[in-house]
């Protein structure tokens, strides 16, 4: 078994949280669960520091602690990250740049199968976006049901500035949750949103002043289902994404090679390698 559970015997909130469900078989640490108690919803903080880069391993750690947290009958999922500024920066552009194709190719078949579980997942997920959330981050926060964001960050799907195609997995759940043509021209910009414009567009649910509000404001949707037949609900919920699931499972081959074929190409790796070095150098300036 992956987690070891234990019941925290304290509400889920501000400095009373409790560490109880830890992974046992992640040498990096790079996910902390905590499951309250009162409610039985589990939070799943990123802790990948310092800015949660979706590397193989920790896109691997999110898919596993979703199908232990389904195997467990979780009550709903609360997906955050342990610091202050930045929800997940992404893809790790490192696992992209120069890369072993071995390896390229099990990096995007464990972002492949990580989408699955979370976007497809029975159990119901809120996303406490606590800070800076642009691309693959953005990915992770609208494969869940529900989203709560924190003032004064980013979201959005920035590929198309620094010269990547938004392949449909990366697409997909973004178009589930915003009218058409405003996810179009968003990818098609690149945009990130700042915290108020998400709302206004849909991006997100609700704001929060603090960490904790937006932690009760996620309590407070998973509530939501409490007096609904969980079987009848998750498989609603499936039916909804059924045919994004299916497409997926589906096409999965074509998606990796068309993948490796797009990120290996020349030019695509001059624009990453371009891009790392801006990344690195923007607080020099
Ligand atoms: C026609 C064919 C079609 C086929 C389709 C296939 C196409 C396939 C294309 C593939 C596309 C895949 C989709 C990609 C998704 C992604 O997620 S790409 C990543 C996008 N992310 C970003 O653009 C975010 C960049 N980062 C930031 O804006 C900031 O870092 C931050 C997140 C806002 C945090 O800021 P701050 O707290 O100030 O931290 P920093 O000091 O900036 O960063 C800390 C260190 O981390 C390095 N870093 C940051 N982001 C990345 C990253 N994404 N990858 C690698 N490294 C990153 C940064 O350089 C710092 O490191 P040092 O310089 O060494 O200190």
């Amino acid at each position: 078994m992956f987690f070891q559970i234990t019941k925290a015997a304290t509400p889920l909130t501000g400095c009373r949280r409790q560490l109880i469900l830890r992974s046992l078989s992640s040498s990096t640490n790079n996910i902390q669960i905590e499951v309250d108690n009162k409610t039985g919803f589990a939070t799943v903080s990123m802790n990948r520091p310092p800015v949660n880069l979706l590397n193989l391993e920790l896109i691997n750690s999110l898919t596993r602690s979703m199908k232990e947290m389904e195997q467990n009958k979780s009550r709903g999922i609360i997906l955050t990250s342990t610091s202050n500024s930045v929800f997940s920066g992404g893809l790790d552009i490192k696992e992209l740049y120069r890369p072993d194709v071995q390896r390229l190719r099990e990096f995007w078949t464990a972002f492949q199968d990580m989408w699955l579980a979370w976007y497809g997942s029975a159990v119901p997920t809120a996303a406490l976006i606590n800070g800076h959330s642009p691309a693959g981050g953005c990915v992770l926060a609208t494969c869940c049901e529900y989203r709560v964001m924190l003032p004064k960050f980013t979201i959005g799907l920035n590929e198309a500035k620094f010269g990547l195609v938004p392949p449909p997995v990366v697409r997909i759940s973004f178009k589930n949750v915003l009218p058409l043509r405003i996810a179009e021209l968003a990818l098609c910009q690149g945009k990130l949103f700042t915290s108020n414009d998400a709302l206004n567009i849909g991006l997100i649910d609700e704001l929060a002043k603090t960490k904790e509000e937006g932690y009760e404001k996620c309590v407070k949707f998973l509530q939501t289902f409490r007096k609904v037949d969980p079987v009848a609900r998750s498989l609603t919920k499936q039916q909804f994404r059924g045919k994004d699931l299916d497409d997926l499972r589906k096409g999965k081959q074509k998606d990796l090679n068309d993948f490796v074929e797009h990120v290996t190409q020349d030019d695509i790796q001059m624009r990453l390698g371009l891009y790392l070095e801006q990344l690195h150098n923007r607080k020099k300036k």
